[in-house]
């Protein structure tokens, strides 16, 4: 362990986010600053290390909230410890901004040159404006032909209200500009402000389970001192640990026995129970427990998406419930409770802040933890009055009540901000009016177009923000919150295969899209169920009543006989193919079903 002889002190410490859209540069920027610090070896940079799940290094975006510890020699002689704590960039993850902003003073808003503002960039801004931290607009990919730190610089001013005339401009790729932007950062934000003598008072940003260490928590000092073995109490528990190691991360783990007010780092406990030191929570000393209050934490973010997780085997059901108790232990978002399905058996209904989110989990549970899952169509939450005055959340189209019982069906409604450039406008008021969008507002601001809309959230989680890219060049941006429940003509639309409806296929849509979307959805389905030795009938039913049907036609002969004689790579390719397939399917009465048919009611846009 290496002790630390001397904390900084906390003029000399300084705890910044950096907010910026996907692929502006945040990971590269935040790589050049630990290179620069010395942090790393330019060969360790190879990979970029702040993303550190293979999850998100395989789709280049950041997730999870990370932190580093870094120090800066500046040019006025004193050596800062720079904490930069990570910040995710996609739209589904806007809490987890929030949350690692709490922790600093100052944030980096990382602008592509090139690009131009975008609106999830600017939600954070506001968020970090109003938790009173000092935002630094950064102009980066200075390097590339079409930056234009002009127009930009404007933008940010026009949108954002930040004054940009001296913005940073940079280019993290080359290290341009970078030295300029570290003096800017211990220049202009501020010191961490806190008291090291006073009692402990520390707020656990992020907390998250290692099978050796049990649970480590990212924590961030607002007063006191915290020392290796000092006896502390969680503020939620009320239950006390010895504090085990503490350190911070350089960005490996390092040990330093201590961490002081101002600083952020993690410690380890011994605590083995995953609910046993939740995110938000406040770390105290035992012995001062009494003097000090809990901090506010975060605001627990309600998912607005709902699926249904099975596992393949039902044998994984309790491995399932174990994955998910600690996967949601530094995921707040994520919400579940034990679902069965007549179709698929015992699962779990899991809530999420978006489809993204949904696919991250998927893949973290089968990736992390070896377990084989199928995942139903995610749905939103509606309200259903029921004819006696009670309000019912629902959030399995499966587990809508009887509609005779029914006064009012309501969906919720959500406020997107969208900002796109002048020439795709068109394409954007014409995907918002298709998926039942109201407008607002618009507004020209800089060389983008502001639309304010009203759209039902089912509308806009699903695939909106994958439209709303395709359709305008990659340029437009969006960000969404909910903002209401509304009564609404919905309908549910029943799946039934070979005459039995299949609940985990249920859907809850708008009626004057039932039909349409029954068919698009029957045909889909038939290209995905594969063949069988009988006849498939797939039908879509509303209230009863069919409207929509196809057929997959039954297997007359063997797959494999079809490949020529000889070829056997061929032929065994073919078969892996199959195996492959098959681990995702589900045996639904007689007929099996893959992964992606319970999916289909998400692509009938294409
Ligand atoms: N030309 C140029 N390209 C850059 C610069 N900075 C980043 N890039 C490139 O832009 C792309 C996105 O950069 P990342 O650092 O992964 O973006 P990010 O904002 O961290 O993305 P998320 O992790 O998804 O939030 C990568 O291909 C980088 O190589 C720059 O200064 N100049």
């Amino acid at each position: 362990m290496t002790e630390r002889v001397t904390p900084p002190s906390l003029k000399h410490i300084r705890n910044f986010s950096i907010i910026a859209h996907i692929d502006h540069g945040k990971s590269t920027l935040a790589d050049r600053i630990i290179q620069l610090c010395e942090g790393l070896s330019v060969r360790e940079l190879k990979e970029q290390v702040l993303d550190t799940m293979d999850i998100e290094r395989e789709r280049g975006i950041t997730i999870k909230a990370q932190s580093v510890t870094l120090d800066y020699h500046a040019d006025d002689g004193n050596t800062y410890q720079l904490n930069f704590i990570d910040t995710p960039g996609h739209v589904d993850f806007s809490y987890e901004v929030s949350r690692s902003l709490y922790a600093c003073e100052g944030a980096l808003l990382v602008v592509d040159a090139g690009q131009g503002v975008e609106a999830q960039s600017v939600a954070n801004c506001y968020t970090a404006i109003e938790q009173g931290l000092e935002v630094l607009p950064v102009l980066n990919k200075m390097d590339l032909p079409q930056a234009d730190p002009d127009k930009v610089s404007q933008e940010i001013e026009e949108i954002i209200g930040l004054d940009a005339t001296d913005a940073c401009q940079v280019s993290a790729k080359s290290g341009m500009g970078m030295e300029a932007l570290l003096e800017r950062l211990v220049r202009d934000i501020p010191p961490p402000k806190g008291d090291p003598e006073a009692p402990l008072q520390a707020l656990i940003i992020d907390s998250w389970f290692d099978n050796y260490l049990g649970v480590v928590s990212l924590v961030r000092l607002f007063d006191g001192t915290l020392k290796k073995g000092e006896k502390i109490r969680l503020k939620s528990t009320g239950r006390d640990w010895e504090a085990g190691a503490i350190g911070i991360f350089t960005p490996k783990r390092k040990e330093t026995g201590v961490l002081r007010a101002g600083e952020v780092g993690f410690i380890v406990a011994g605590i083995k129970d995953i609910m046993g030191a939740p995110v938000g929570d406040t770390i105290v000393h035992t012995k001062t427990a009494d003097k000090v209050e809990r901090l506010p934490g975060f605001l627990k973010v309600k998912p607005q998406v709902y699926a249904g997780m099975f596992p393949i085997s039902s044998d994984d059901f309790e491995d399932f419930r174990d994955a998910l108790q600690k996967l949601a232990l530094n995921d707040a978002s994520l919400d579940y409770e034990p679902e069965n399905s007549d179709a698929l058996g015992f699962g779990f209904r899991v809530g999420f802040l978006g489809t993204l989110h949904m696919e991250i989990i998927q893949e973290r549970l089968e990736r992390e933890y070896g377990l084989d899952l199928l995942t139903t169509a995610p749905t939103v939450i509606y309200e259903v009055r029921m004819d006696n005055g009670d309000v019912l959340p629902v959030s399995n189209p499966s587990k809508l009540p009887d509609m005779a019982n029914v006064d009012e069906l309501r969906e919720p409604i959500c406020r997107a901000t969208i900002l796109v450039p002048q020439e795709y406008v068109g394409n954007v008021i014409t995907e918002c009016v298709s998926r039942r969008g109201v407008q607002l507002d618009m507004q020209f601001l800089g060389s983008q177009i502001q639309l304010i809309y009203e759209l039902p959230m089912a509308e806009v989680v699903m695939d909106f923000f994958d439209r709303l890219k395709s359709i305008s060049k990659g340029y437009a941006s969006l960000d969404y919150s909910f903002d209401r429940f509304e009564a609404a003509k919905l309908v549910r639309l029943d799946v039934l295969i070979n005459g039995d409806r299949v609940d985990a296929l249920a859907s809850i849509i708008h009626r004057d899209h039932a039909h349409g979307r029954g068919r698009l959805l029957v045909e889909k389905m038939k290209d995905l169920i594969p063949r069988q030795m009988f006849d498939v009938a797939i039908q879509a039913a509303v209230g009863g009543q069919v409207v929509a049907r196809s057929t997959v036609k039954a297997l007359r002969k063997n797959v494999t006989a079809k490949c020529y004689g000889g070829d056997v790579s061929r032929k065994k390719k073919l078969l892996e193919k199959q195996k492959a397939g098959k681990k995702r399917m589900k045996q639904v009465g007689r007929v099996e079903i893959p992964q992606d048919a319970f999916l289909a009611v998400l692509k009938l846009n294409d």
